[in-house]
């Protein structure tokens, strides 16, 4: 028995470090999860076919203003641009938990100030729209299960493998803020239009790494692309009864560089095909958390020996890179802003291109 879950954790790292990547099947053919992914697919479908002006009223601007930030639409065009070049050409809606004040305010500490524990509540709360019900019910439910029958399991290994003990990660996961950095997102990426994708760098998503410590993939089709670790760029086969687990940044920070967070990009939706769908939970680590590379000495145990081995082979040069704590939050924060303002410049470059072509073509 012990054999058998020593040679597990042996081959998830092992893929780990040769693919950057897993691939794992769901738990139970036909079970439970693989029931509410396709429930998601429905019920996020028949929102994003709804009457723009009903979508608008979930955007980021307008949720915030109603404190309803659970649950939030990106339209197109407004994915944060991660190679400052390409056009994106995917909508995303993002979930966070749906909790009442009251149970928010038992996973939050007690000492936590009025203005971020308003915030934390404004995260889980949704907003109060009969038409959402179906997709907040089926939302919550895929969510409980990947936490469940995925997360928790994969990160008991993580923490195994880095000497942390099994709960060692748990315990950094469970909401002390909010879970605002950890997330659900449903994404669908429309075809490109006829003759689109041979005139410019036409993309679903530009080239990037996440920045929490794992997430844990669904396609409906093909279309994700990672980069190993020669460098090449491999298509994801496309198989629905298939998950797919990617190393975030957060784990790589922890790791001092061992397992390092998988390069990803998703392609455009050739014209004249179905749109592609797909769900991620990005699983990170509680915003207010301080994570810097481990040392050799706060590695235990017989399932980090390979670790612990390569810490302790690791340069002063390099373990120096990962000294400097940083929180989940003001991570994602600053990598965010960088992407938003990439987008923001190149929509204000483009905005200047058409106005010259303008001028042009009247003159
Ligand atoms: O749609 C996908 O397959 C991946 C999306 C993604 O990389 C992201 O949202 O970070
Ligand atoms: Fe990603």
């Amino acid at each position: 028995m012990r054999g058998g879950r020593r040679e597990g954790l042996r081959q998830l790292e092992a893929s780990l470090l040769r693919e950057g990547y897993l691939r794992l099947p769901f738990p139970e053919a036909g079970g439970e999860l693989e029931l509410a992914a396709t429930a998601v697919y429905d019920a996020a479908a028949a929102f994003l076919r709804s009457p723009a002006e009903e979508r608008r009223q979930h955007e980021h601007e307008a949720a915030s203003s109603r404190a309803t930030l659970g649950f939030t639409y990106l339209p197109m065009g407004a994915e944060p641009l991660y190679d400052g070049t390409s056009e994106q050409r995917v909508h995303s809606l993002s979930i966070h938990s749906a909790l009442s004040e009251a149970e928010c305010d038992a996973l939050l500490p007690r000492g936590m100030d009025g203005e971020a524990r308003a915030l934390a509540h404004s995260y889980h709360r949704w907003p109060d729209d009969e038409g959402l019900a179906p997709l907040r019910r089926e939302t919550m439910r895929l969510r409980r299960l990947l936490l469940e029958q995925v997360c928790e399991p994969l990160l008991a290994s993580l923490s195994a493998l880095l000497g942390l003990g099994e709960g060692g990660l748990k315990r950094r996961c469970c909401m002390r803020g909010s879970d605002n950095t950890s997330l659900l997102r449903l994404m669908e990426y429309p075809p490109a239009a006829e003759g689109e994708m041979v005139e410019g760098p036409v993309v679903g998503v530009s080239e990037h790494t996440d920045y929490e410590l794992l997430s844990v993939l669904h396609q409906d089709r093909e279309g994700l692309e990672v980069r190993n670790r020669s460098g090449e760029w491999v298509l994801l086969p496309h198989d629905d009864r298939m998950l797919t687990v990617l190393i975030g940044d957060m784990t790589e920070r922890l790791s001092a560089g061992y397992f390092t967070a998988t390069p990803h990009r998703v392609r455009a939706t050739p014209a004249g095909k179905p749109p592609r769908c797909s769900f991620v939970f990005f699983l990170a680590l509680d915003e207010d958390e301080r994570v810097c590379g481990l040392s050799s000495s706060a590695v235990r145990g017989a399932d980090a020996a390979p670790f612990s081995r390569w810490l302790e082979s690791l340069p002063d040069k390099e373990r120096r890179k990962v000294l400097l704590p940083i929180t989940q939050r003001e991570w994602t924060e600053s990598k965010d802003a960088a992407a938003l303002a990439a987008l923001r410049d190149k929509v204000e470059r483009s905005s200047r291109a058409n106005r010259s072509f303008i001028n042009i073509s009247q003159s």
